[in-house]
């Protein structure tokens, strides 16, 4: 019996053309369990994007294994969920119309149907009532949670996250960041999130891979047992601080190993 979400084992990407031969990540091995949060943390470069597009289906890796449920990834499923920073909304849809847009392909499902299942997603992101307008009257949090409404609608197992709250200002992604740990307990998704901050990792994480780069790795895993009953108030705490210290040690070490000796 497979008990992982998700198993990658070995994997590798070389990028390859004329000019270069480029080793972007080098034997990652990590497993995502169901209902488990998941954080790729590390140095702009170390290769957090290209393993996510990986996962998501949307690229090959060069060598080794990935799978979902025991099935190899080939292509994009249903399976899978994916956030990026820039929202891509379609500009001409309303808001429920680009939630509902995620599942045009099913042919079971009555319009109305899909129209009551973007309504309630869209509820389900703090957006009750802003359903009737179009991404140019909303703001960029605003349409970050109509883009994780979208991600959601189709109910997947695992939501793919790439550094999703990266465009916006900091008391927006500290409220969307409150916003997703009260999805992740109702939706019971599993969570691969991708982030350059500590604090976020830390805060929404069960377990946080640190990456290192050229080529992009490993360098540490971190399980984090925080309480489940988050608020902000938890990075205050002792050990939040010291789950942060041992990040930051290990970004440090990373790039005091990178400065040219004298
Ligand atoms: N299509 C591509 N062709 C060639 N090189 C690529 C390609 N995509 C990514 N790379 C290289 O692979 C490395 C990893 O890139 P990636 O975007 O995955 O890093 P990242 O950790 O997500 O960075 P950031 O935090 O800045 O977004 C980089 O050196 C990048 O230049």
């Amino acid at each position: 019996m497979n008990e992982h979400l998700l198993t990658a084992v070995k994997i590798n990407k070389v990028f390859e053309n004329k000019q270069r031969h480029f080793t972007a990540l080098k034997d990652i091995g990590l497993n995502i369990g169901n209902h488990e949060f998941v954080s790729l943390l590390g140095p702009s470069g170390c290769g957090k994007s290209t393993f996510l597009r990986l996962v998501a289906g949307l690229d090959k890796a060069t060598s080794g294994t990935m799978k979902m449920n025991g099935q190899t990834i080939e292509k994009p499923g249903r399976n899978r969920g994916v956030v990026f920073q820039q929202y891509s909304l379609l500009p001409w849809l309303l808001a429920w119309q680009n939630v509902a847009f995620a599942l045009k392909k099913e042919k079971d499902m009555s319009n109305t149907e899909k129209k009551d299942l973007a309504y309630h997603f869209l509820d389900l992101v703090g957006l009750k009532g802003f359903e009737e307008i179009y991404p140019s009257q909303m703001s960029g949090g605003m349409q970050q949670r109509v883009a994780i409404a979208r991600a959601l609608v189709i109910k997947p197992p695992l939501l793919l996250m790439d550094e999703p709250f990266g465009a916006l200002d900091a008391q927006t992604r500290r409220d969307m960041q409150d916003l997703l740990v009260s999805i992740f307990k109702e939706t019971r998704s599993s969570v691969l999130f991708v982030t350059h901050d500590v604090d976020e990792a830390v805060y929404l994480s069960d377990r946080v891979y640190v990456m290192s780069a050229n080529p992009g790795r490993i360098a540490k895993q971190i399980d984090i047992h925080l309480s489940d009953e988050k608020d902000w108030s938890i990075q205050l705490s002792e050990p939040f601080i010291n789950y942060k210290k041992e990040i930051l040690m290990e970004l440090k070490r990373q790039r005091d190993d990178m400065r040219p000796s004298e």
